[in-house]
């Protein structure tokens, strides 16, 4: 198996050159006209509009992917709200996506997060989505060791489907869970050590490194190499 670069810079659409800004998706998932329903932005000269009203210079996707009930929905909703979505857990059915903009040195990038459904029936879903993502987040739960013993499929999986130099991170998550782990640090950062790729673990419920994963995705994919 080929193995990935870790956080190679790539650079991401920018805003004047991509349907990034000419086309907007909401964060229903649903494609509307944004060039020309917000005034036509894309004649902007360095900045495009988002549907929050905020300006961005580079457009980014962003998946996340790993075993259902690993935490890709709270991380997602803890970085982009600061909230944590404790109590029943439900799965999500097919792919949903949030936006935020991110700074990175003097420029704003906007991150189109994809959170993608983790169990296996949704698998093709995920698939279509693969080869447009600039970068993944792949995602185990500390406490759920097959979660992690799965990790090397996902990868398999990403090099099959994914573009040849999407930017990948391995995230360790429920690190406020330390009682229960059932994997240990240095097992994960062995893992990504042989892959080639960054690890860090991350709490969606203590918000634990979840902003600096996001931002150092963001840093990654949005510096031209
Ligand atoms: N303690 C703790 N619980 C978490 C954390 N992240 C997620 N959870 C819990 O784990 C369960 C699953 O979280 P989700 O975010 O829905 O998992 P998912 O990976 O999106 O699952 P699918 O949508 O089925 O793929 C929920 O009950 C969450 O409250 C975390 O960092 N710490």
């Amino acid at each position: 198996m080929s193995k990935k670069k870790g956080l190679s810079k790539r650079e991401c659409a920018t805003a004047r050159s991509t349907k990034a800004h000419t086309v907007s998706l909401e964060p229903s998932g649903k494609a509307t006209n944004g060039g020309a329903g917000n005034g036509g932005h894309d004649r902007l000269d360095r900045s495009a509009l988002n549907n929050s009203n905020e300006f961005y210079d580079v457009a980014c996707k962003v998946m996340l992917v790993g075993d259902s009930g690993v935490g890709k929905t709270c991380l997602l909703v803890r970085f982009k709200d600061g909230a944590f979505l404790s109590g029943s857990f439900i799965s999500t059915v097919g792919i949903d996506f949030r936006n935020k903009v991110v700074a990175v040195d003097d420029a704003k990038v906007k991150l189109q997060i994809w959170d993608t459904a983790g169990q296996e029936r949704f698998r093709s879903v995920t698939h279509a989505y693969y080869r447009d993502a600039h970068a993944l987040l792949l995602l185990y739960d500390i406490t759920n060791r097959p979660s992690f013993e799965n990790i090397r499929a996902w990868l398999t999986e990403i090099h099959e489907y994914a573009q040849q130099n999407v930017v990948i991170m391995l995230l360790g998550n429920k690190g406020d869970m330390t009682a229960e782990r059932a994997v240990k640090k240095d097992e994960g950062e062995r893992l990504a050590k042989e892959y080639g790729i960054p690890f860090m673990e991350t709490s969606a419920k203590t918000g634990l490194n979840v902003e600096l994963a996001f931002t150092a995705i963001a840093n990654a994919t949005s510096t031209p190499h």
